[in-house]
């Protein structure tokens, strides 16, 4: 009994997931163990408490961290989450992934991840102030634009980004632009860095479904999750004559066989804060369902392991291109292998986010900014351009596009250690 249920669950825990990614590329790049402990094990973690004064005056003390996973290419780099499950191991493999994406792309950090464990929901825009700045205080030892820049996540915006701005610069006595990326235009932003990881996502789940000798114009979606990611993925992959069939939030999910009028539901999501009712759909059973609809692409921009074990053998997708991160599990993994279902990993397939974090950085430290067209045309080139090395490496070892990825990374990341003197 125990033994059946510890498979699931181990198979969902993200960390287990990072690790064995990890594992699996030093085996494919002939690393002995000693590099394995060493690009497995994070280089700081600091977990704080956030003591918190309610509206009602009662006091509640949050749990928040920052996980810094890798720092041998530059400044620790990831973004911040809110959400009821945040845990220490979540913040560790997401601050992993993060190192391995800011490599495969090519630009210069490390990873990091933070989070504090709270539904943002329960809590007012004061109390979300007040938690922001008390876990912005406690990280200030960490934080700076040349050590760890944090960025928007799940469950946090660019209010939340301000905040940490603010409170950053008070305590240094100056402004400080270039601490946190995904701040507002208003406020050191960049042009085009709120749909960036949607536009990364959509450029190459676009070049994927070519790939897989798929027509872009008819082909159909589903997108899970409406939130920073999901809802612009959908409304660009609908721009780009995709029919997105159904998309889905924690609520539930709608679904349109001719296709969903993306910016009309939008709209609705805008006035009522949920897909669900959405007039011009129907409503599907339960919201999990969308990831078995028969599509050519399927788009998992929510939370990590939807696509695990128990239900992999269930997806008809030809194509998942992964806005959110890790949501497909190891075991997972070799199912789609298994089925022929070409998968573009996270840290390809949403590392538009994190570019254009670079790009907002890079501007914020020069103070000169850059045209609209100018970030989008930067970021399709360096979205272009590790699409065709991860493809190429992929084919030339037979091995998928995760593997091919992930070991891309971590070579780039363990020539860094060595080129700084890891080994004699
Ligand atoms: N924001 C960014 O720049 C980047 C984000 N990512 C990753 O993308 C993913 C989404 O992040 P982001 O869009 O920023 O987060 P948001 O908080 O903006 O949105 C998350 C969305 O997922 C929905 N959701 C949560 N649980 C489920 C579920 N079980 N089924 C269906 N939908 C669900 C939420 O629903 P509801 O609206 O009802 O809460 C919401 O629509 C995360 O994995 C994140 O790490 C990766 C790279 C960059
Ligand atoms: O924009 C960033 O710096 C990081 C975004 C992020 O957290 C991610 O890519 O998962």
């Amino acid at each position: 009994m125990t033994a059946t249920l510890a498979a699931p669950v181990q198979d969902r825990n993200p960390l287990v997931a990072a690790r064995s990614q990890l594992a699996d590329a030093i085996a494919l790049l002939d690393y002995g163990p000693g590099m394995l402990d060493m690009l497995g094990t994070p280089r700081r973690e600091v977990t704080v408490s956030v003591p918190l004064r309610r509206d009602d005056g009662s006091v509640e003390v949050l749990i928040g961290h920052r996980v810094q996973h890798n720092l041998s290419r530059g400044p620790a780099k990831g973004g911040v989450r809110f959400g009821p499950h945040v845990s220490l191991d979540e913040v560790r493999a997401l601050a992993m992934w993060m190192t391995w994406k800011c490599a495969l792309v090519n630009i210069p950090y490390g990873g990091a991840k933070g989070g504090v464990t709270l539904d943002p929901r329960q809590y007012s825009r004061g109390e979300l102030q007040r938690v922001t700045r008390r876990y912005t205080s406690e990280l200030m030892p960490l934080l700076g634009p040349t050590t760890d820049i944090p960025a928007p996540d799940i469950g946090t915006d660019e209010q939340v980004m301000s905040w940490m701005m603010d409170t950053y610069s008070v305590n240094r006595g100056h402004t400080v632009l270039g601490v946190v990326t995904g701040k507002p235009v208003a406020l050191g932003g960049s042009l085009g860095r709120a749909s960036a990881t949607s536009r990364g996502v959509v450029h190459v789940a676009l070049a994927a479904l070519g790939h897989r000798g798929i027509a872009v114009r008819g082909a159909t979606a589903a997108v899970q999750g409406f939130g920073k990611v999901g809802r612009d993925a959908a409304r660009l992959l609908a721009d780009a004559g995709v029919r997105v069939l159904a998309v889905s939030d924690q609520y539930g999910a709608v679904h349109d066989p001719a296709g969903l009028d993306v910016p009309a539901l939008m709209e609705h999501v805008d006035s009522t804060g949920s897909v669900v009712g959405f007039a011009a759909s129907e409503p599907m059973d339960a919201g999990d369902d969308l990831l078995y609809l028969d599509v050519d692409l399927l788009v998992p921009a929510a939370v990590e392991a939807v696509i695990n074990a128990d239900n992999a053998h269930r997806v008809q997708a030809s194509v998942i291109a992964e806005g959110a991160n890790g949501p497909t599990t190891p075991a997972a993994d070799e199912v789609l292998a298994e089925a022929g279902v070409l998968v573009v990993p996270d840290i390809l397939a949403n590392a538009g986010g994190v570019i254009v974090s670079y790009f907002e950085w890079v501007q914020a430290n020069q103070a000169y900014w850059w045209s609209e067209d100018d970030v989008n045309a930067r970021l399709a080139e360096r979205m272009q351009s590790a699409w065709e090395g991860v493809v190429a490496y992929a084919e030339r070892r037979a091995i998928s596009l995760r593997r091919a990825a992930t070991t891309l990374a971590v070579e780039t990341v363990a020539n860094a250690h060595l080129a700084r003197g890891l080994y004699p």
